[in-house]
């Protein structure tokens, strides 16, 4: 890690975003409110998808909110620097929340609230594959010399956010939390409806057949792609170059079999077998990870 990267209990964060003040404050003192909502992911694994389904969601299906605001004010991030001043002034309940802190730097008070986390995970080589090029882009970012040094960083967690797997672990080690509903990006990729559906229970939020086809056609990849309130283009080139690579990039699964050797991928399974055999929560792709094959 370099200078750009500072790191706080283990875990690295980038110190243009945010400062172990004020993940110090997130943890033990900013105080989760009963009718909160947060999407919380590990990066690449979703997040911005499942912000612009919480948003249609929240606003009936109807477009013109996630038409209108950009998603990062919609849903604020929770650990970021400039939240912090909107957290001092005041948000309006609900607040909507997205954040990607590992689960023991979450706020402690969560676990005294009835709030509810939305916690999406993705298949770990297409998340790497996804992190890989929007390291390109992201100008505050650091460049992986090569894609088998961005492999390298993942497999000893020495990534932005900390190890994946231990995100994971963390995570899903709360599954029995009435208030979690944890959710894949491949199950959203092969039902976007039954997960809007779930979330809609998870929430008590009821949605007429037509609000939910609504949502659901709203959050496509390819609308998203279109929407400048969900792609990121409002953000300056020097800070985000989408003409390298672009935010709504691919939305598939699968896209790490374009990037990994045969043996990355049995060096990858390797590590996935010895930290994740005691997945505590069943996963479609976990099985295939647990054996050594590509
Ligand atoms: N609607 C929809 N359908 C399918 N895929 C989608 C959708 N919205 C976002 N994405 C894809 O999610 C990836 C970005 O993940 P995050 O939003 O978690 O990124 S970030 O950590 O907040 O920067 C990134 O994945 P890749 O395309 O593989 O790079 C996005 O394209």
């Amino acid at each position: 890690m370099t200078a750009k990267y500072g790191n706080h209990k283990g875990m690295c964060f980038l110190l243009l975003s945010t400062s172990s003040e004020i993940l110090t404050f997130i943890e033990n003192e900013f105080q989760v409110l009963d009718d909160d909502v947060f999407s919380v992911a590990y990066p690449k694994s979703g997040t911005t998808w499942m912000i612009e389904i919480l948003s249609l969601i929240r606003s009936d299906g109807d477009p013109h909110w996630i038409r209108t605001v950009p998603n990062w004010d919609r849903m604020p991030w929770l650990e970021l620097k400039e939240t912090q001043e909107k957290l001092k002034t005041g948000l309006q309940s609900p607040r909507f929340f997205a954040s990607h802190l590992p689960f023991y730097l979450f706020p402690k008070s969560f676990s005294r609230s009835q709030a509810k986390v939305i916690y999406t995970i993705r298949h770990p080589k297409d998340e790497l594959v996804s992190l890989y090029h929007f390291s390109q882009m992201h100008k505050f970012l650091e460049v992986p010399e090569s894609f088998e040094q961005e492999l390298q960083d993942f497999l000893k967690g020495d990534l932005i956010y900390g190890s994946w797997f231990d995100h994971v672990l963390g995570w899903t080690g709360e599954k029995d939390r009435a208030n979690l509903l944890i959710l894949t990006y491949e199950e959203l990729l092969k039902d976007l409806r039954g997960c809007v559906v779930r979330i809609c229970n998870f929430l008590g939020k009821e949605l007429d057949e037509a609000a939910i086809d609504k949502v659901v056609e709203n959050a496509t990849f390819k609308n998203m792609k279109d929407n400048k309130m969900a792609n990121y283009s409002l953000v300056p080139e020097e800070v985000m170059d989408q003409k390298k690579s672009p935010f709504m990039r691919k939305g598939i699964s699968g896209d790490w079999k374009n990037h990994f050797t045969v043996e990355q991928s049995e060096r990858f399974n390797k590590v996935y077998r010895e930290k994740m055999k005691d997945l505590s929560v069943k996963i479609s792709w976990h099985e295939d990870l647990m054996q050594s094959s590509f």
